[in-house]
């Protein structure tokens, strides 16, 4: 049996091997994914592909341009792996089950239904929690803030407000049960062990369990709440004039009590999976951008230069602004090139026998597109550890150089939303604000990345100075 766990399938034996032990160390030694690459940079900057075997079996990390091309784009060959069928029994499948971000075919199109809801995001609501944030941190003038958390508040407010219509509050209230419980709940679902051990799984996590029907309960409150709120036939009115949000949108599609679009469960599972890809993501990409404006000061001064002349004494972007405002959607890409929140895609496998180069990758293997080794590969991008917001000036790098929100038709539903939220926080940002690092800060050397257990990465906490413009 062991030997059946261990043996490498034909097809694979040819394919480099990336060290299982070297993992585990990176694992337990906390490294961040920059550590991690150095580990398997050389083997897959030279074969594009390398096998790894963890929990008890073989997988192929990606990094060539043809093979992600194909992933992304040719959903039936390579759709993606169902949690349930990855880690049985574990309690990230019993949270998020089969969602939005998480399924195939006809059930990923159902959960789909909340696609309108992105084309006419309710801007004033972001607006008017970015203005929330400005008063927050008006309360402190030229001291350190911690920004990491100060912009997971933030973000899950935007979210909250702009996709559920439901105020968190997180700006005001930091210790709101409904994050704390969510926040805890996070830490459980990314303790590494239970995807090195998947055995554990069968081990029962009562008190993780508590946590996850506490914040269930909370997500329950929430729908009811809405339906509350919602006089009868106003959600068809909203979805009719284009002005519902995304959970009007679920709510109804689970309203036809005999054949529901989603069906209770899923539209739980949908919530949840929302909460997590609508506002951890873009509060890292947010922390890492105010990061790397801070230590590159020539950088920042452009980017303000640019939104005082794009928006002379208009406070945030319209639509046709955010387009003029060229060089701080280079600066947004090039961030999300050096740290892509979603540093790896959600786990595909290949549904027939796949031919790549002199390698015949057998059926049914398990296979990651690491996006964070196609962004840091030298063969796709000059110096690429370096921050060059100007590599984005032409658009010269290959297509599928660039995967921060996926590609093909599973790309992310939200990319608008989040740009849209970054722009405008970077416009009132800077406009009020010089950004700077403490000189005693642990990031001074280099960004310290936390280890991506969730799923999304980010640095460790990291402190920024914001000190008032004077002109
Ligand atoms: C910087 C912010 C964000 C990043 C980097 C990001 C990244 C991604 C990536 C890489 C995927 C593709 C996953 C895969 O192919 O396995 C994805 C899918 C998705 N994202 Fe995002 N995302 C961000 C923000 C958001 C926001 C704000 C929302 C919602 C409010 C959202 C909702 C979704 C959904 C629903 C999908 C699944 C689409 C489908 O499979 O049909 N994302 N995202």
């Amino acid at each position: 049996k062991i030997y059946q766990k261990i043996r490498v399938p034909e097809g694979l034996k040819n394919i480099p091997t990336l060290s299982f032990l070297n993992l585990v160390i990176a694992i337990f030694a906390k490294h961040g994914m920059d550590k991690r690459w150095e580990d398997i940079r050389e083997v897959l900057e030279k074969d594009g592909i390398g096998k790894i075997w963890f929990d008890g079996e073989w997988s192929i990390v990606i990094t060539d341009l043809g093979l992600a091309k194909d992933i992304v784009t040719k959903t039936d060959l390579y759709p993606k792996s169902l949690l349930e069928e990855l880690f049985p029994r574990s309690l990230v499948a019993k949270y998020y089950g089969t969602n939005v971000v998480i399924s195939n075919g006809d059930v990923s199109l159902e959960a789909r239904v909340t696609y309108p809801a992105f084309r006419n995001l309710p801007v004033h609501v972001f607006v008017e929690s970015a203005m929330k944030l400005l008063e927050v941190m008006e309360e402190v003038d030229n001291e350190p803030i911690e920004v990491k958390s100060l912009m997971q508040r933030y973000t899950l407010d935007v979210l909250g407000r702009a996709a559920f219509g439901f105020d968190f509050n997180n700006l005001e209230n930091p210790k709101n049960v409904f994050v704390t419980t969510y926040n805890e709940l996070m830490k459980d679902l990314g303790n590494p062990l239970y995807f090195l051990l998947s055995f554990l799984n069968y081990f029962p996590r009562t008190k993780a369990l508590n946590k996850m029907a506490k914040l269930n309960g909370l997500f329950d409150e929430i729908v009811e709440k809405k339906c509350e709120s919602m006089k009868s036939g106003e959600i068809d009115k909203k979805i009719n004039n284009g002005t519902a949000d995304l959970l009007e949108y679920m709510i109804q599609a689970s309203s036809d009590p005999e054949n529901p679009t989603l069906t209770s469960e899923e539209l739980r599972y949908n919530l949840a999976v929302f909460m997590f890809a609508g506002h951890d993501t873009t509060a890292n990409a947010l922390t890492t951008v105010l990061y790397l404006l801070a230590i590159h000061k020539e950088i920042q001064k452009k980017v303000r230069d640019e939104i005082l002349r794009v928006l002379g004494d208009d406070l945030t972007p319209s639509i046709e602004q955010q387009k003029e405002l060229k060089y701080m959607n280079m600066v947004i890409n090039e961030n999300l090139r050096l740290y892509p929140p979603a540093p790896e895609l959600q786990r595909r496998y290949n549904t027939q026998d796949v031919k790549f180069h002199n390698h015949v990758i057998p059926a049914k293997t398990n296979l990651i597109l690491f996006v964070y080794g196609i962004h840091h590969s030298s063969k796709n991008w000059e110096n690429p550890e370096k921050f060059i917001p100007e590599r984005f000036e032409n658009e010269k790098h290959d297509h599928y150089a660039w995967l921060s929100f996926g590609g093909g038709n599973r790309s992310c539903l939200g990319m608008n939303f989040s740009l849209l939220e970054q722009r405008l926080t970077l416009c009132l940002l800077l406009r009020k604000y010089e950004i700077s690092l403490p000189e005693d800060s642990i990031h001074k050397d280099k960004l310290q990345l936390e280890p991506d257990n969730t799923g999304t990465m980010g640095p460790y906490p990291i402190s920024l100075i914001f000190k008032r413009n004077t002109h």
